[in-house]
């Protein structure tokens, strides 16, 4: 466990207690388990407004001009998780009607929310401009006319920005990098839509292209590709006579999931992006943009912490000792769909200096249905609990009901062990399959 803290990976407010389990906020995990069952997600709010304010902090310290931090909501929303998000001052990234719906109903002002996606619905795009959001970004020439043509049965001028790809490639999951030739996502320099994108947007009576976006991917650790991204965005910007009011280079910087992989300081990542447009705007003799981050998993995935009850184990013939949970891809897909690596620790055990390559698997009908490839454990008995931390980012947002599994309940702490339901258990007899 002192390495897990030492790495980082568990919540701020985690505390170990003599006898070898956890507390977080002053919140006793196996209490919380017997009282919300398990699988049970939880969110130290320390950990999230800390991460927030040290984003904060980085710009302040970086950049002259003005910036805004908004969330990327797809790494996990709730109502009532949007509605403590909106307390701390920031911006949202939205990509669904459902997303745009629960922010507003959170309190967000449409001046803070954007909406990002390749292939928005009229509905989503009607509701965008009807409600005046800060920014509709625009992904591709198609969405571009299409969007010229709602804006214009409306007469009205929206604001947007147009979503650029480099056509680089950087070091992450090619299924979760979105800056290469072949994304589906965004206007691509390399074929002159970008540029004809930019000059179409600034003649049209119905936009007002306020800013340039690009997003390269997500879990990256390093700056450089920030930096080649923002020149040019700058080149293209220049070359079309365009000065942005504002730039994003979207969210991704990654995190660690266990003690092996590498730990970035987002203070790199902001100092880089800053340094960039500032270098930027001086070679091009225009005044300083307002810089917006998205970042997602950088936010809130260290704040999350995941919690199982152990079922069946068992050894296989070459030796493997596999411990089953009680959840498994339908509440966490990640090792599924990325061979992502987490680790884990046992409830009440994390003294025990005897430990065995163990693999933890799900209850779903899946071989791939595995959430830790190999993790080293001590002997656990049915019933123990099986905590992963590193749990906020992309996990319950992608959740599924396969095998009709409810998804599970998500508990919000405070310190001085106060929580309150975030989402509740899903009640498998009263989902929409009964209809
Ligand atoms: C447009 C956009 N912005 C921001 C994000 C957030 O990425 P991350 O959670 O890696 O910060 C994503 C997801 O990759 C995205 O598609
Ligand atoms: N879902 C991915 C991140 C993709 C972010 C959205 N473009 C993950 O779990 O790592």
């Amino acid at each position: 466990m002192s390495s897990f803290i030492e790495k980082d990976l568990f919540p701020l407010s985690t505390e170990l207690r003599p006898d070898g389990s956890i507390t977080i906020a002053g919140s006793s995990l196996k209490k919380l388990a017997k009282d919300f069952g398990s699988p049970l997600y939880l969110y130290d709010s320390e950990t999230i407004r800390a991460n927030i304010q040290k984003l904060k902090n980085a710009f302040s310290t970086f950049y002259p001009g003005n910036f805004a931090i908004a969330y990327a909501s797809k790494a996990y929303l709730s109502r009532k998780f949007a509605e403590k998000i909106a307390k701390q001052d920031i911006e949202l990234d939205v990509v669904s009607m459902a997303e745009l719906l629960i922010a507003l109903k959170a309190g967000f002002s449409p001046k803070q929310i954007h909406f990002h996606g390749n292939n928005k619905t009229t509905e989503e795009i009607q509701k965008a401009i009807d409600c005046n959001i800060h920014a509709l970004v625009i992904d591709n020439m198609d969405e571009l006319l299409y969007a010229e043509k709602i804006a214009a049965s409306k007469n009205k001028c929206v604001k947007i920005w147009l979503r650029i790809t480099p056509d680089i490639h950087v070091k992450t999951h090619p299924h979760i990098e979105t800056s290469a030739a072949e994304s589906k996502f965004g206007f691509h320099v390399t074929t002159g839509e970008a540029k004809a994108g930019i000059q179409y947007a600034l003649k049209s009576h119905f936009f007002e292209l306020t800013g340039l976006h690009c997003h390269l991917g997500s879990q990256i650790f390093d700056p450089l590709p920030y930096r080649i991204t923002i020149q040019m965005l700058y080149d293209l910007a220049s070359e079309c006579g365009y000065v942005p009011s504002e730039l994003s280079p979207g969210g991704g910087w990654g995190v660690p999931y266990s003690t092996e992989d590498p730990v970035a300081d987002p203070n790199d990542w902001i100092e880089h992006i800053s340094s960039a447009v500032i270098e930027q705007c001086r070679q091009k003799q225009m005044p300083l943009p307002k810089i917006v981050i998205e970042p997602g998993r950088w936010l809130v995935a260290k704040a999350g912490v995941s919690i199982y009850q152990i079922g069946s184990q068992k050894s296989t013939p070459n030796g493997l000792r596999i411990i089953a949970i009680n959840g498994g891809m339908s509440d966490n897909p990640r090792n599924a769909l990325y061979q992502a690596k987490y680790t884990a620790v046992i409830n009440g055990k994390i003294a025990s200096n005897e430990v065995f390559p163990s693999r933890i698997v799900g209850k779903f009908c899946e071989s791939g249905d595995t959430l830790i490839d190999q993790v080293y454990l001590p002997e656990a008995e049915r019933d123990d609990l099986l905590i992963i931390p590193v749990s906020g980012a992309y996990q319950l947002s992608m959740a599924s009901n396969y095998n009709l599994a409810p998804r599970p309940a998500v508990l919000w702490l405070e310190s001085g062990g106060i929580y309150e339901l975030l989402q509740y258990r899903e009640n498998p007899e009263e989902s929409s399959w009964w209809a």
